[in-house]
């Protein structure tokens, strides 16, 4: 065994299914070793933020371990980025750098890929991942990466793995796994007394589930501590496709002044609401109604409970959970009365302009004829419309917010699960990095890409209507999908909607691009009713 299979080994002991990649000299004897050793299998794509969205697709949907190998400098900081929404929205990435072996670093030339200094990508990464390592000697790589890889699972963070060229064939020892942090018993009964306390004498107990629950993979622990309690559920926004596939007491997504007030009164009235792995972010609560009364509500999130005015540090997620559900028969709480959400259904065939809610009635009917997809949405009003998707598995950076994340996040889901996504983008992010779509023929990977084409930057527009820079002009990308390889559908109105839905569903083993053609202006309900709220909230504060 050398160091490059007993890393890669490591991966696939930790959880990890693929490789994303992009190769460069500094790591090709790496992929080399990928390639041989097949202990993993390797997908690689156009370009490095590609890479990064498609390992933290591949990791948010299976709850395992996504990795991305790139090469040092140019690669490595291309996808500064796409670790930084994993790093904010918790995901558990691998990212290993090829880098110089000893000799070239000591010859006395500025390397090429080099910036400031040969450690200044460390330094870099040292902000954006828990957890860091730079594999020179061969004896500690064991230990080394076995304490990285139990890290970046403990605590659902991306870590940095630079792997000098030199080093990939070095003999070296298996890597061990380390046992799962620890914590103390008595403060876990301590913390689940006062917290199951709390519901016991609460009025109005809810539940908000946030993305720590699919992280740690315990979503049907909670849809079962939810049935025990008698507790109403709701996600966060970020938390959107939560216990889709679980039993679960779900009203649906909390999205305060923009979403459906019922929800919103009873998560910001609740008088016990307890917040099972939330971020605590603008875009979870920035459009809140009524500010929520943290000393009232229980927020588990990062290792660790705070309740009231103090923290019980060192509480795993699922060490809480799996206390509650042990003692949790003690308590049945009585839930308000709640109603759960309805979703749009029945889109007319009919020679009307299309909405964005058109889109989503569309695949909300296709989801009631042929069974759920997993939706995978970019930012723009594409994620506002998801949110009136039927609840399904919804991967999206809703909180990081970063565009370009929809296509390859897609493509890594695909190549990690071989389940069918839809994608949803606007023609923005589009621009950025649809052109992944290229990569499906040699997968052989084929999702349905819907892309909200407005000609615009809408979003923004919504902010600041006056600024000539959002019109976007018409790039036609239905008719750019054949020579890459895919089938392109250009549709305008509700009929020719669905009937390209219904081909490109039929249609297996090429991508299908749908582009959808939206006036500009005309915005998701959802997304109409976030800016509605912000500005009346500006307007309130004085902002
Ligand atoms: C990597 C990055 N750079 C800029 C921005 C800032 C932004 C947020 S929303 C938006 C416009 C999106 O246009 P698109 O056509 O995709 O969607 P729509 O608004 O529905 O028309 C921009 C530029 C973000 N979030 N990420
Ligand atoms: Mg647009």
């Amino acid at each position: 065994m050398n160091l490059s299979t007993a890393l890669l080994h490591a991966l696939k002991d930790h959880g990890a299914r693929a490789v994303f990649g992009l190769p460069g000299d500094f790591v090709l004897p790496f992929f080399k070793q990928l390639e041989d050793s097949a202990i993993l299998p390797l997908y690689t794509l156009s370009h490095e933020p590609g890479v990064g969205f498609a390992a933290d697709a591949s990791a948010r949907f299976s709850h395992g371990l996504g990795v991305a190998a790139v090469t040092y400098g140019a690669g490595a900081l291309n996808m500064v980025n796409a670790v930084a929404a994993s790093y904010a929205e918790k995901v558990p990435m691998v990212v290993i750098s090829g880098a110089p072996g000893a000799n070239e670093r000591r010859n006395g030339f500025l390397l090429h890929h080099q910036t400031r200094s040969l450690d200044s990508q460390m330094a870099m990464f040292r902000e954006i991942t828990c957890d860091q390592v730079v594999l020179d000697d061969p004896a500690r790589a064991p230990e080394q990466i076995a304490r990285v890889l139990g890290n970046c699972l403990a605590q659902s963070r991306p870590v940095y793995i630079e792997l000098p060229r030199d080093m990939v064939a070095a003999p070296c020892a298996p890597v061990p796994k380390l046992p799962a942090p620890s914590w103390d018993p008595e403060a876990l009964q301590a913390c689940v007394t006062e917290l199951l306390a709390r519901l016991a004498t609460a009025e109005r107990p809810m539940l908000l589930a946030g993305i720590e629950i699919r992280r740690f993979g315990i979503e049907e622990k909670v849809a079962k501590l939810a049935r025990l309690l008698h507790l109403p559920v709701t996600t966060s926004i970020m938390g959107r496709g939560l216990l889709a596939n679980a039993e679960a007491p779900l009203l649906g997504t909390y999205l305060g002044v923009a979403g459906d007030p019922q929800i919103t009164h009873a998560v910001e009235g609740s008088d016990a609401l307890l917040m099972l792995g939330v971020i605590v972010s603008d875009t979870n609560f920035g459009v809140s109604e009524k500010t929520i009364d943290m000393r009232k509500a229980i927020l588990a999130l990062d290792g660790q409970v705070e309740m009231g005015h103090h923290i019980y540090p060192n509480i795993p997620l699922e060490a809480l959970v799996d206390g509650l559900l042990e003692r949790g028969h003690s308590i049945a709480c009585t839930p308000p009365p709640c109603r759960r959400a309805e979703y749009p259904y029945g889109l007319v065939a009919d020679s009307a302009p299309l909405a964005p809610m058109d889109i989503a009635r569309a695949v909300n009917d296709l989801m009631k004829q042929r069974g759920s997809f997993p939706i995978v949405s970019d930012i723009g009003d594409c994620f506002f419309t998801a949110l009136d998707i039927e609840h399904t598995d919804l991967l999206a950076p809703g909180y990081y917010a970063t565009m370009g994340y929809g296509v390859p996040a897609g493509l890594g889901l695909q190549a990690d699960s071989g389940q069918r996504p839809i994608i949803l983008v606007g023609d923005g992010a589009f621009q950025m990095t649809g052109w992944e779509l290229g990569n499906c023929q040699r997968y052989g990977w084929d999702p349905i890409v819907i892309v909200f084409n407005n000609c615009s930057w809408e979003m923004l527009r919504t902010f600041q209507p006056e600024s000539s820079f959002n019109n976007l002009s018409d790039w036609h990308f239905a008719d750019m999908a054949k020579p890459m390889g895919g089938e392109g559908y250009r549709v305008s109105t509700r009929a020719e909607l669905l009937a390209a839905l219904d081909h490109a569903v039929e249609m297996r083993g090429r991508f299908q691009l749908i582009e959808a053609m939206i006036p500009r202006g005309v915005l998701s309900d959802t997304l109409n009713r976030f800016v509605a709220g912000v500005r009346r909230l500006q307007a309130g504060s004085g902002a």
